[in-house]
């Protein structure tokens, strides 16, 4: 509150004579708030002139001239001295405290359109975000787009496949039946409770409980219509999961079918599923759903011609946001494609990328986008700038593109590099509304792939889109159809240790970025950003030895634990 109104102050009014004032003029500028009394000082600056605030609550008990300390360098100043810097080389000054972590608000915005609880998404890689992904990213209250590194119809496949869920996470459908089948071994109900008995339209006329099928001495001889429990009861697709447990709960079910509109099951919510979720860490925010209670999803595109294709079927298939998917998106192929999907899908938000800079983005901002995706060679898996030469450090990236991105606000996505939860407070406070993550999902249990052991470790495959490897599997297409006909790699393949589920580690993860915010005195991303372009937030380049003093040192042996 404290610094709203500081802020707002600031923004109407300006101190009169700044301009002829050498350095260290002080005074109370106004008593704001019954116990808080502001000193402003104003200073030269090349260029330009700024102000610089502290602030106490008892500044009856304190020497007037420490109030008025220079700390710290503005981001304005910092990010304008030549450096590229990422996240590990600044540091965020703590400002002032006057609200719980829990009253720390992270929603935010995706796109231009697209709201969300949580500012994270997961990256389209196909290491990262297939419908698992999407699913639990949802379900969390962020968004997952989908990798192209597949044929449209896979990719389609695959945002039915979430828009078709309920659950946080992917489990088989029971196995159906129609009515005059026989049900003639109990291997047929899988690892599911019931078969279900369906129309030759899908819609749900009934199911055979794996408890009634049991019971019978002449079950494997019956049609599925005489064992069935016809009419059985089942919740609508927009019952959201509480609701859906809750019914499950009152009606004493085992397990209840969610039906669709015209009556055909897009899930099964057992008893086990519900006590699963709730064993999960809980943040208590929305998930990300559409009016029609579907989980939202998004899903990556190329900027070649049969990409307009591609979209086509995304779009069918219920996409609800794209991302153009390149490493340098000022591009005219990207400015085509993004007035392409524009003129033709008018409702749909576009995201460009990726850019680094003010300019590529102004050019990606004329040309309609609706969201921009920071960087280039930061990500973990990236030899961008190694084979390039061409990028950006991650912290400068943010802050130059998000800086003029406000302007039209343009919501902006902090693109790779993140490898713990202060590198995402780092890239929020630094203007991103959300960040992208690869490899901090990677190794996780909604990430694609299976587990395999390497040097006694339990990891699972990550690989950047421009590996060798990843171009081979799908994008060939897209690299061979290129006017140069020579592949080079801009990427490696690893492997990233298993993490379990994203259910368990991002709420912890998204309460540590809380309590970053509480430290900065930022109650939401809006006063973040606030904080930062009022000049009020400050920050320093780290020296080397501050990073090691930064980071755990001295021990001869620890364990790095979060939770
Ligand atoms: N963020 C980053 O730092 C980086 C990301 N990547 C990832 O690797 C993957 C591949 O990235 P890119 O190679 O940049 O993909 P891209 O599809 O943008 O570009 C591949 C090549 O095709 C060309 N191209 C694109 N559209 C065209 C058109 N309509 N006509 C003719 N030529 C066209 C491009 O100029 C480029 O030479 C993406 O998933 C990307 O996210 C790769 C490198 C760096
Ligand atoms: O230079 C690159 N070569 C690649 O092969 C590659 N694949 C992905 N990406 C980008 O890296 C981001 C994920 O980075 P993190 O693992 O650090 O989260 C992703 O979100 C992408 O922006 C690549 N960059
Ligand atoms: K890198």
């Amino acid at each position: 509150m404290i610094r709203e109104t500081l802020i707002n102050f600031l923004n109407k009014k300006k101190p009169r004579k700044e301009k002829k004032r050498e350095t260290h003029q002080t005074g109370p500028v106004s008593n704001l708030c019954n116990s808080t009394t502001f000193y402003i000082k104003t200073h030269r600056q090349n260029p330009k002139p700024s102000i610089s605030l502290s602030l106490s609550l008892s500044p009856s008990t304190m020497d007037f001239d420490k109030l008025c300390i220079d700390d710290g360098f503005a981001a304005d100043r910092l990010f304008n001295q030549g450096f590229s810097y990422t996240y590990d080389d600044v540091i965020f000054l703590p400002h002032f405290i006057d609200f719980p972590t829990d009253a720390v608000d992270l929603r935010t915005n995706l796109t231009r359109n697209l709201s969300l609880s949580l500012p994270i998404v997961s990256s389209p890689m196909d290491t990262v975000t297939e419908s698992s992904m999407a699913v639990s990213m949802a379900s969390l209250g962020g968004i997952g787009i989908l990798h192209y590194n597949n044929t449209p119809s896979e990719q389609s496949s695959l945002i039915r496949s979430v828009k078709s869920r309920r659950l946080p996470f992917i489990t088989d459908l029971p196995p159906s039946v129609s009515p005059s089948d026989q049900i003639s071994s109990a291997d047929d109900f899988g690892s599911s409770p019931c078969v279900l008995v369906t129309a030759e339209s899908g819609r749900l006329l009934g199911f055979v409980a794996r408890s009634d099928w049991e019971a019978r001495s002449d079950a494997r001889d019956a049609p599925a219509k005489d064992l069935m429990r016809p009419s059985p009861p089942s919740v609508t697709a927009s019952c959201d999961f509480e609701r859906t447990a809750e019914f499950l709960a009152r009606e004493a079910l085992d397990f209840v079918p969610t039906v669709d509109d015209d009556g055909v099951v897009v899930d099964l919510v057992t008893k086990g599923d519900v006590e699963r979720v709730r064993r999960h860490p809980r943040l208590g925010v929305p998930p990300t759903v559409g009016e029609d209670g579907r989980f939202l999803v998004g899903a990556a595109v190329g900027t070649r011609e049969e990409d307009k294709r591609r979209l086509e079927e995304l779009v069918k298939a219920g996409a609800d946001v794209v991302v153009l998917d390149s490493s340098q998106g000022n591009s005219i192929y990207q400015i085509e494609m993004i007035k392409h999907v524009k003129r033709t899908y008018p409702g749909l938000d576009v995201i460009g990328g990726n850019v680094v800079t003010a300019y590529q983005a102004e050019n990606l901002i004329q040309a309609g986008v609706d969201g921009l995706r920071v960087g280039m060679g930061s990500g973990s898996i990236c030899t961008t700038q190694e084979v390039c030469a061409v990028g950006r450090g991650q912290a400068t990236a943010v802050y130059k593109v998000a800086s003029i991105a406000a302007r039209s606000g343009v919501p902006v996505i902090a693109d790779g590099g993140i490898g713990n939860s202060g590198h995402i407070v780092k890239a929020l406070v630094l203007g991103a509304s959300t960040v992208m993550m690869g490899s901090f999902l990677a190794g996780s249990h909604e990430a694609p792939g299976v587990y395999e052991f390497r040097d006694g470790s339990r990891v699972k495959k990550y690989r950047g889109m421009g590996s060798l490897e990843a171009m081979k599997k799908g994008s060939d297409a897209r690299y061979l159809g290129d006017t140069s006909k020579l592949k080079v790699a801009q990427g490696v393949v690893g492997a990233v240790a298993d993490k379990g589920s994203t259910l368990n580690f991002i709420p912890y993860t998204m309460h540590a970025v809380k309590q970053g915010f509480q430290d900065l005195g930022a109650s939401s991303l809006k006063s973040a950003h606030d904080l930062l372009r009022s000049s009020v937030l400050r920050l320093e380049v780290r020296s080397g030895a501050a990073q090691v003093e930064g980071g755990v040192h001295g021990l001869v042996k620890y364990e790095k634990k979060l939770f």
